[in-house]
């Protein structure tokens, strides 16, 4: 049993909401977590990892859609407590470690709880630093790695040899500079068409940090990130990782000598998570276009080389491309027969057709479909309309955007 120190991270919504949640949890078969959680307030750190780990199996018992809610809660509880003891035994990095699995794995209920634990753990850690402490991230910094993408890396011929081949049919995306909010709507949001829209973006400090590792590394450096490792979600060799933002930076850099496939933050809430970074974008005025509800903000980070297959989603998406480019082929919804999604309903949304290699025998439709595409370039942004089909591959070290809103109007619904 350890007793914290001094040092401790209020937490009003955990003091007040631990009956009811623990009583909840009891109900639904977690004893033992309940007598873990209850040692855990009490000041017992081995009890509070014993509850971390209860729920973390209980998470990863079946299907996360099948996971009762209040398991999500229960972890974030212990993640709390672990993080509490971590920060009382002045072990920063860890705590922020426990935080971030809390936010990302866990329930909303204790939400508040974590930002603020968040934001108390990341003062006291700059406080060491300035005062010279040592610290884990020092010596890490990759003298003349500063920029992200540097200049050389885009090499042309390269990028165009592994695209795809292009049908006779194809056309490019709609390229227009400083659109109206109102002529988008007119033009592309109405009739459901895509359009890159240029000098859209300059405004976001993003533009000028995000290329710069350094920055990168003191705003988000030591906080844990889920990244996909592998050629793509539909091999079967893919696989998910939770790792810091400093360790993802590290392995973006030395890409070219991966053997297991590009790692990719990959559609992740992670301006949810980091507040600093979700100051450095704002949201497109076109988001608002259709009178609906934006509903998620997802980040797509990586190295050159991540493919994201064929698929759609259904919302209306502005993809921003803030650091590198990438290709993107866009079909059109109405071709979804053609282009053979799968059945189970995991993924129905995504082709069983791999443009990097269309099996004609299986797939004979999917090669004569008409097809737009184009290569999105640092500082713009792109429209996808609902439901149209998207592949995305990254030709530079990559960071991007997107912004999903749902509308009351406009084409969701017709197509
Ligand atoms: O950028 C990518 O890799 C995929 C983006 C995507 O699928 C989306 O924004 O919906
Ligand atoms: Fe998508």
């Amino acid at each position: 049993m350890s007793s914290p120190a001094a040092a401790t991270i209020p937490t009003p919504t955990l003091d007040s909401q631990s009956p009811a949640l623990l009583q909840s949890i009891t109900s639904h078969g977690g004893y033992a977590f309940t007598r873990m959680a209850t040692l855990a307030a009490a000041g017992d750190q081995r009890a509070a990892e014993a509850a971390c780990e209860m729920a973390w199996e209980q998470l990863h018992s079946g299907p996360w859609h099948s996971v009762l809610p209040v398991w999500r809660d229960a972890y974030s509880m212990a993640c709390l407590h672990v993080a509490k003891f971590h920060f009382s035994n002045g072990e920063f990095r860890d705590a922020l470690r426990s935080l971030d699995l809390g936010i990302i794995m866990g329930g909303p209920l204790l939400r508040k709880d974590m930002d603020s634990a968040i934001e108390v753990v990341s003062a006291a850690k700059s406080r060491q630093y300035r005062n010279g402490v040592a610290d884990d991230n020092k010596g890490r910094e990759n003298v003349g790695a500063r920029l992200l993408v540097h200049p050389q890396e885009f090499d042309k011929s390269e990028a165009l040899r592994i695209l795809p081949i292009r049908s006779l049919s194809s056309k490019i995306v709609a390229k227009r500079s400083i659109l109206s909010l109102e002529t988008f709507l007119c033009e592309f949001f109405l009739s459901g068409s895509p359009v890159i829209i240029t000098d859209c973006m300059a405004h976001w400090p993003a533009t000028t940090r995000w290329n710069d590792m350094d920055y990168l590394r003191r705003v988000a450096g030591d906080r844990t990130v889920p990244v996909e490792v592998g050629k793509n979600y539909l091999c079967s060799d893919w696989k998910q990782e939770l790792i810091t933002f400093s360790e993802f930076l590290e392995r973006v850099q030395s890409n070219a000598c991966r053997s297991k496939g590009p790692t990719y933050l990959a559609q992740h809430q992670l301006f949810d998570q980091i507040n600093d970074l979700r100051k450095d974008i704002s949201i497109p005025e076109y988001c608002y276009a259709g009178g609906g509800e934006l509903r998620s903000l997802n980040a797509w980070f990586g190295p050159a080389g991540t493919v994201t297959p064929l698929h759609h989603d259904p919302h209306h998406n502005i993809l921003a491309q803030v650091v590198g480019k990438k290709y993107v082929r866009l079909y059109s919804a109405s071709c979804s027969e053609d282009l053979y999604p799968y059945s189970e309903t995991m993924l129905h949304n995504s082709s069983q057709v791999d443009l990097d290699n269309i099996d004609e025998v299986e797939f004979p439709k999917a090669g004569d479909l008409d097809f737009i595409d184009c290569i999105l370039e640092e500082g713009e942004m792109l429209y996808i309309p609902p439901k149209w089909w998207h592949y995305v591959r990254s030709l530079t070290t990559s960071f991007s955007v997107s912004f999903w809103w749902s509308s009351d109007s406009g084409s969701s619904v017709s197509v």
